[in-house]
This record gives C-alpha cells, structure tokens and sequence, in this order.
C-alpha cells in the first residue's frame, strides 16, 4: 500500500448523488475523498437521463415534423439519419461531461481516485494503492441494469441502457422486455426514429402510474405504432444476432415475436456488491444498503444515498439525499428523507407526472369525506388548443382545508407543470395559494390553477352566498 489520505469525507461513486456531495463538501473546504471504478457522471449522465432525453429530443423533432401539417406546414419528407442522432447524444453527453470531469472536482480541492473501492473494516476503505480512512464515508455507486433469467438470453446478443446508446444503426424491430420508464421513454424514441418497436411487459405498463393517466400515454404510443403486450411473460429467447425470436406467454397461450435487437429493461439492482459492506458491518439486502431516514446505515460511519439507498431511484433523488447528508456531516443538523415530496416524471409524449399521495392514500390517511379530488381536462386550456396537444389533465388531491397533498399530470410539458406541483406539495400549499397567484396566459400550467379553483364551484352554487352577493350588489 503506497499511500494512506485520513480525509473528513470519503465519497464512493461520482454520479449524481456522488458529485454532489463532494462538490458542497469541497465549497465549505472540507477535506474530501471521491472515488470512481467508471465514468465520471455516473449513470445519468453516460447511460441513463442524458442519452436518453437526447434521443427523446430527436424522435421528437421527427414527430413534429411529421406532424406539422395539421398546422399548415408542409415537411416533403422525414429523413432520419440515425448516426447523426447517435452524433447529437454523444454531442450532449460531452458538452455536459467538463461539469461532471476529475479536473473539475480536483479544481474545487477534491482527491479524486479512479479505481475499484471495498471497505476492508469498518473505517477503511482500500481503492488502488490508496488507502482511506475518513471521518465518515458515503457511498452513492447506483445501480445498473437487472438481467431476467430467461432461457436463451446467454446464447444471444442483448442491449441495455448501457449499450443501446451506442448504436450508430437504427435497429430495424427492436424488442423491448420492460414497460417501466425505460422501455417505453427508449421505445417511443425508437419507433419515433424509424425502427419496428415491440414492447412486452409481464404486467401492466406503467405499473406505478394511475391506469386512468397512464392510458393516455399508451394510446399514443400505440398510435405511435408501438406494439404493446401487457400481462404476458416471455419464456424464453432464441435466434441470433439481428433475427432474434421471442417466446411469450399470454395466460395458457403461448406464441412467438421477432425483431433484430433486444432491450432489457426490467428494472434495477443496487451496486452492493465488491463492496466489502460485510466487513464495514453494513447492512443491506437484494433493495439496496439498508438506511433510515436519516439516510445512516447499520455503521454510523457511513451513510447512502441515490440508487444504492434502496428507495427511488432518480437523479433528483440522489441530489435530495445529497443535501440531506450534507446537512448532517456539514452542518450537524437532524435532516430526514422525506419520500412525499418527490415527485416523478416519465418522458414519453405525452409526459406524465405525479408527486405526493394519490386520492386513493389520502382517503386512507384522511378518511373519505375529507379529500377532494379537482380536475382540469388540457381540452379546456387555450395553449393545448393552440398547439394542438389537447390530449392531457391535471389532478390535485385536496384535504381537509383545500391543502394539496397530491398532484397528477398527463400531457405536453407535464415534466415543466410537476415543478410547480412539487412547490405546492413540499410547501404544504392549498387551493387558496393556488386561486391567489396570476399564471400567465395562455401557459399549460394555467390547468393547475383551474383545478384549484374547481373547489369553489360548490361556493358559486350555495345559495347562502348566492344571496350574500346579491345583498353586497346593493352597496354599489
Ligand atoms: C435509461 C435511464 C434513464 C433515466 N432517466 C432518468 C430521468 O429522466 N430522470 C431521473 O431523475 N432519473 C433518471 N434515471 C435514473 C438516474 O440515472 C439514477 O437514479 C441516478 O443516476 C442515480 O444516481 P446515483 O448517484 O445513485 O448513481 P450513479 O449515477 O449510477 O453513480 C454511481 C457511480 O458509482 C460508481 N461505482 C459503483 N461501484 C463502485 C465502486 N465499488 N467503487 C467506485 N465507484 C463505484 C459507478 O461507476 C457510478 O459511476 C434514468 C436511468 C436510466 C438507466
Ligand atoms: N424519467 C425518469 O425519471 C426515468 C426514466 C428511466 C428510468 N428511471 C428510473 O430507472 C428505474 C428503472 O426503470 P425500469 O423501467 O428498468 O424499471 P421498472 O422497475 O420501473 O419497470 C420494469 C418493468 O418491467 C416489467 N418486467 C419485469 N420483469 C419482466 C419480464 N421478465 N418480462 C416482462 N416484463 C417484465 C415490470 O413489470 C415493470 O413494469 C425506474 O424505476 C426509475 O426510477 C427514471
């Protein structure tokens, strides 16, 4: 072992939960240690939001232009040059990459290692020929794709979000296993740019999604041309590279699907293992290492944070915990995790967006007579209209008082209106807030504020009030 660092922090993992501990560890001027086996980035960055939206972005350009007669523009043709796609997400990924870079962080006062690192004891942990033992330890080393044992896969080629951006080719039918956010952001994308896209999902897609909401997504992906089978499990794949055949069973019927590429996308496992988290005493199971709010694991010594946490697994998420830890280590200050602020945004078009408890968790919370669910249909919304994407509704959650304490939004720019959402609901703000404020005009969000104040159409209807503005009327 050539060299030993005794820092205040010991950062493992350089993804978004990661850099952003060591970038606010290092701007207060705390001795940090940041250790990355990968890219610098992590998965958001080199495999995961950012490539992902790029190509989004792209096959909506090729959408819009397909579309754009319904608004009186002629586009001759569509032509999609599926490298030059694949030359604008690598485009992307690079322009962003100097944030994320080891010059960067050294710039800032970071010891940035780049290798493997393994706990050895409880307070040590061993990357390379370094070894460290910090005053606390964070560890944000992500997730990375689940592979189903499905018979056949071995004999296979097969992609996931950590091959399939590297394609310079469209795929000519690509197969997707997964109806989560994965496979149907990656599917629209696909079929958007050209290829045959077959989604197959062993229960019902958009599984955490309310079915009402999520049904306008899958009928525009189905008019997308995407292929979607819900409640059906494949068994098993064969073929070869470029003809690959799938089995599936639907119910006691079974039957077979062709295409030329595979995508996994059946979910996510917590990067625990190599870790040494047995010899640190740290806990985890198959989730990810076991924390409480306090984000502390079963070694007070080490905390986790992002995918590894074992709870959601956004990027927004690992930089929320960040600040959590932050607060503790930085600061001594009690910081908790609190999972009813955090909203969620998949980035099919429609998009489609929720924060807070459902009408279902409020009235169970509650009671019944207590919650009030407000709607305001896109149909309704002079924007939608103009830009012909009427498809959409905003829903609140209202409690007792008119207090929002849940918030759904399907249509165009639903990620953009679950921002304001999210302020509502972390804010513990009411109809009231939402009826007191001006929303520009005309702007999709202006849906949120209809719905708020859709709690007051029984107060117009009162006839007690009815009466008390025709007495005011008098007054002049
Ligand atoms: C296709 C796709 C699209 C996504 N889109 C979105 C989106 O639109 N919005 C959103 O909020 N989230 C999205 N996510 C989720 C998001 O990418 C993750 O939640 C986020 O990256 C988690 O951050 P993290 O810091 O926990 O882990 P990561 O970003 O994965 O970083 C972990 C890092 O730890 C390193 N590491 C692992 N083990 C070790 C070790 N032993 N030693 C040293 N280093 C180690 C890894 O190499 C990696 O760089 C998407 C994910 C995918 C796959
Ligand atoms: N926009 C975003 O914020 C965004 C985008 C992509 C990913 N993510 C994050 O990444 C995580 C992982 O995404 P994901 O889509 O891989 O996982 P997921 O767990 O959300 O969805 C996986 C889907 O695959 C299905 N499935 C599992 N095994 C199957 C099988 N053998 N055959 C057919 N279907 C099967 C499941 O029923 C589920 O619907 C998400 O939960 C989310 O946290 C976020």
């Amino acid at each position: 072992m050539s060299r030993l660092l005794t820092p205040d922090i010991c950062v493992i993992g350089a993804g978004s939960g990661g850099l952003s501990v060591a970038a606010a560890a290092a701007a207060f001027g705390v001795d940090t240690v940041l250790i990355e086996k990968g890219e610098m980035g992590g998965d958001c960055l080199n495999y995961g939001c950012v490539p992902s939206k790029a190509l989004i972005a792209a096959g909506k350009a090729a959408r819009h232009a397909e579309e754009a007669e319904r608004f009186g523009v002629t586009v001759p043709r569509v032509d999609v040059d599926f490298a030059a796609v694949n030359d604008h997400v690598r485009k992307v990924i690079a322009t962003i990459a100097p944030h994320d870079s080891q010059e960067r962080f050294e710039g800032l006062g970071v010891t940035v290692i780049r290798a493997p690192a393994r706990f050895r004891d409880a307070s040590t942990v061993v990357a390379g020929d370094t070894e460290i033992r910090a005053r606390r330890f964070v560890v944000a080393t992500g997730s990375s794709p689940l592979v189903p044992p499905i018979p056949g896969l071995e004999a296979l080629p097969w992609h996931t979000n950590e091959t399939i951006f590297t394609l310079r080719e469209c795929p000519g039918h690509l197969l997707v296993i997964g109806g989560g956010p994965i496979g149907l952001e990656l599917a629209q994308a696909h079929r958007r740019l050209g290829a045959g896209v077959t989604v197959v999902e062993a229960a019902r897609a958009m599984p955490r999604e309310d079915p009402e909401l999520a049904a306008l997504v899958l009928e525009r992906l189905r008019a997308d041309g995407v292929e979607l089978i819900e409640g059906a499990s494949v068994t098993a794949v064969s073929g070869t590279a470029g003809a690959i055949r799938l089995t599936i069973g639907e119910g006691d019927t079974a039957r077979e699907i062709k295409g030329t590429h595979l995508l996994l996308a059946v979910g996510r496992k917590a990067n625990v293992e190599g870790l040494g988290l047995e010899e640190a005493g740290v806990a985890f199971d198959r989730r990810g290492i076991t924390v409480g709010a306090d984000l502390r694991s079963s070694n007070r010594r080490v905390y986790a944070i992002g995918d590894v946490a074992g709870g959601l697994q956004f990027t927004h998420v690992a930089g929320y915990h960040a600040g959590v830890v932050i607060r503790a280590l930085l600061f001594r200050l009690p910081a908790k995790e609190n999972r009813e602020i955090i909203p969620r945004v998949t980035f099919t078009d429609p998009q489609i967006g929720h924060v807070g408890l459902t009408a279902e968790e409020a009235r169970a919370r509650f009671g019944t007579a207590r919650v009030r669910v407000l709607e305001a249909a896109f149909a309704g919304n002079d924007r939608a209209q103009a830009e012909a994407r009427t498809d959409g509704l905003v829903r609140l959650v209202a409690a007792r008082g008119g207090r929002i304490v849940g918030a759904s939004v399907v249509g165009a720019d639903a990620g953009e209106i679950t921002n304001l959402l999210s302020l509502v609901v972390a804010r513990k703000l009411g109809v009231r807030d939402l009826a007191g404020f001006v929303s520009p005009y005309p702007s999709l969000s202006e849906a949120v504020r209809r719905a708020a104040i859709s709690y007051y159409a029984d107060s117009a209807r009162n006839p007690w009030i009815r009466r008390l503005v025709r007495f005011l009327a008098r007054f002049g």
